[in-house]
């Protein structure tokens, strides 16, 4: 048996992964006290300022166990909690043998705590639960024993409690790993079988492949092979998550650690993947897990609009790392060129805007992100449109499709009633089941198409039911739909970066709602400026922005010079992320005035 266990911890957002990840390393001594600050794990600036952990952080701690003395190597796979990301949930299940289930005691078992829970129940993995904050004065142990006992059946005695902020209960826990979770039972004699459950590019090392070996062993020097397409490498370097990247000699059966072989871009390594020696491959490889595929697509373009190929590079290379992004090349009469961006979800959306600006200082204007719609045409062709502009028109199509997912929301029942209200009569949403979970917490099983609860759901939900109620989705396929494309039209002239795909029953007033937004930022000009929604060939709502009286410039009374240049420099300033349609300025916010629409609601 070999001293070497790896687990993954598994919970809802904020519950305390990342903490209890840093409680470990203190306490194994991988990390010296005056280097500890908390959240050390999450290392992106982004990450560390909204709390939450996008990218897995593996990692490698060595343990001396009380009970019988011997040190132990311990991989964890630290995983991220928002339901953007859950594919990195699944990734991280693929290569341990047990996971520890940790749930606030503050909180109780949420629905990311259930998802997750079925997700290490369909890798046969070994669950340890935890409940944690106990220091907490509103800590709730009994109600959480008796939720974690329903989700699993394992008894409150069997349940461990700790703080991971005071480090209460953190060693039991590490000798529990110790004694609860198997020992990985591949040979290092074997050919060599390892998993790639992520890929990282560095500026100077290049593509950095997390791996975890099942089989055999690999060292520097060693030609490795890709299963999937049949590329070799040479291995240059393999090494430990210490948790910073440190060089080992070998990596071997059972071990989580990091390959470098010269792989020049992160799709080389593909998720999943398994690698092989390129002598001696094996025939069978690792079962794979589903691919990532975008949710939510969205029309992005520079600030500038010379800064085209700026943007590109700048893509290109976040790319790199994040290889759910995708992106395309595109062209709008509005808004010049640009590309067509597929992404996770909406957070997924803000962290690539953000990480835009801040690595890279690029500008960017973002259209109003849709789902991926299939529409069979009468001739009998299928498409696939996420772009609203590239929608056929109502006498070409036959039939049109959109995704549904299975949405499950876990709530105190006081909310029912409301949430009820919210998925059925707002959102499309059709009821499938309830449940008991536990303690006061019922489970809302339903189908609703996915364009519904992207926006704003989240946020309407978390306000219905005073931030109690919890949500996990997930994609079940598509269904025939009643769907109208929503053309907008700024003095006249259609804007397609502004249309918008609707449900026949909403489409009024979604265009309403739409076009009373978009006048509102639109600033005024010299002259009187209609908006207008087009469906179905007819004009379905109207509004417009009045004509401006005075210029800017009457302010300043003539005389002070420098404050009339301030003034104009401050106008071109603004005017950046404008973009001129026809005769009206169109600023950045107007883009996105669809999903200012919903925000409206939550106040
Ligand atoms: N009082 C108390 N606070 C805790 C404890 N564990 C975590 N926290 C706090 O809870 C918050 C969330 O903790 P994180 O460790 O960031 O949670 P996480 O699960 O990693 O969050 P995501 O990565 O975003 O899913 C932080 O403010 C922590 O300081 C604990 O044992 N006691």
């Amino acid at each position: 048996m070999k001293n070497v266990r790896n687990i993954s911890i598994i919970a809802h957002i904020d519950h305390g992964k990342t903490t209890l990840s840093d409680r470990i390393l203190e306490i194994t001594g991988a990390i010296e006290p005056r280097k500890m600050r908390a959240q050390y794990l999450d290392s992106m600036d982004i990450e560390r300022e909204r709390g939450i952990t996008i990218k897995s952080h593996p990692l490698r701690v060595f343990y001396k166990s009380k009970k019988d003395g011997q040190i132990y190597e311990i991989n964890i796979v630290d995983t991220p909690g928002h339901v953007d990301f859950t594919y990195e949930v699944d990734r991280s299940l693929a290569a341990v043998e047990g996971a520890i289930l940790l749930v606030d005691a503050t909180q109780g078992v949420q629905a990311q705590t259930v998802a997750n829970t079925y997700k290490a129940v369909e890798h046969n993995l070994e669950i340890i639960p935890v409940i944690n904050k106990i220091d907490l004065p509103n800590a709730n142990i009994t109600e959480t024993e008796l939720e974690i006992e329903d989700l699993i059946g394992i008894p409150g005695d069997e349940i461990y409690k700790i703080s991971a902020k005071e480090g209460t209960g953190v060693e039991e826990l590490l000798e529990a790993i110790i004694e609860k979770i198997p020992a990985p039972s591949g040979k290092d004699e074997d050919k060599l079988k390892a998993l790639i459950f992520d890929a990282k590019y560095d500026k100077y090392r290049g593509v950095i492949v997390y791996v975890r070996i099942f089989d055999g062993s690999v060292k520097s020097g060693d030609k490795i092979m890709t299963f999937s397409n049949k590329q070799t490498y040479e291995v240059v370097e393999v090494g430990a998550f210490t948790p910073e990247m440190k060089k080992v000699d070998s990596l071997n059966a059972g071990d989580i650690g990091y390959i470098i072989a010269g792989m020049k871009e992160v799709s080389m390594a593909k998720i999943g993947d398994t690698i092989t020696s390129a002598k001696d491959p094996t025939k069978e490889p690792l079962p794979g897990y589903k691919e990532v595929k975008p949710m939510v697509y969205a029309g992005m373009y520079p600030g500038i609009p010379e800064y085209y190929e700026e943007l590109r590079k700048a893509l290109e290379k976040l790319k790199l790392n994040d290889s759910a992004l995708v992106f395309n090349p595109d062209h709008s009469p509005a808004l010049g060129f640009g590309f067509r961006c597929g992404f996770l979800g909406l957070l997924h959306m803000d962290v690539v805007k953000e990480r835009l600006e801040r690595e890279f200082e690029m500008a960017v204007i973002l259209t109003a992100p849709n789902v991926e719609y299939k529409v069979v045409l009468k001739n009998g062709e299928e498409l696939l449109i996420n772009d609203p502009a590239k929608f056929p028109s109502e006498s070409e199509i036959q039939e049109v499709y959109e995704p549904y997912v299975k949405l499950s929301i876990i709530t105190p029942p006081e909310y029912l009633g409301k949430l009820m209200n919210l998925v059925q009569n707002e959102k499309r949403g059709t009821m499938i089941s309830t449940e008991n979970a536990g303690f006061e917490r019922v489970v809302l099983n339903f189908e609703v198409p996915l364009a519904e609860i992207i926006f704003d759901f989240f946020d309407r939900m978390k306000a219905l039911s005073r931030g109690y109620a919890s949500m996990d989705y997930e994609l079940i396929g598509y269904r025939k739909s009643d769907l109208v494309k929503v053309t907008i039209l700024v003095n006249k002239e259609p804007v397609e970066a502004l249309s918008m795909i609707a449900h026949k029953d909403k489409a009024y007033t979604m265009a309403r709602k739409l076009v009373d937004k978009l006048a509102e930022l639109i600033p005024q000009h010299q002259f009187e400026i209609p908006i207008q929604a087009k469906a179905g060939g007819r004009i379905i709502a109207r509004s417009t922005v009045k004509a401006l009286r005075k210029d800017v410039l009457a302010k300043c009374y003539g005389g002070d010079v420098t404050r009339k240049m301030k003034l104009l420099e401050k106008q071109k300033e603004g005017k950046k992320k404008l973009r001129e349609i026809g005769r009206v300025s169109i600023p950045q916010e107007a883009f996105l005035a669809l999903l200012k629409v919903g925000e409206d609601e939550n106040s």
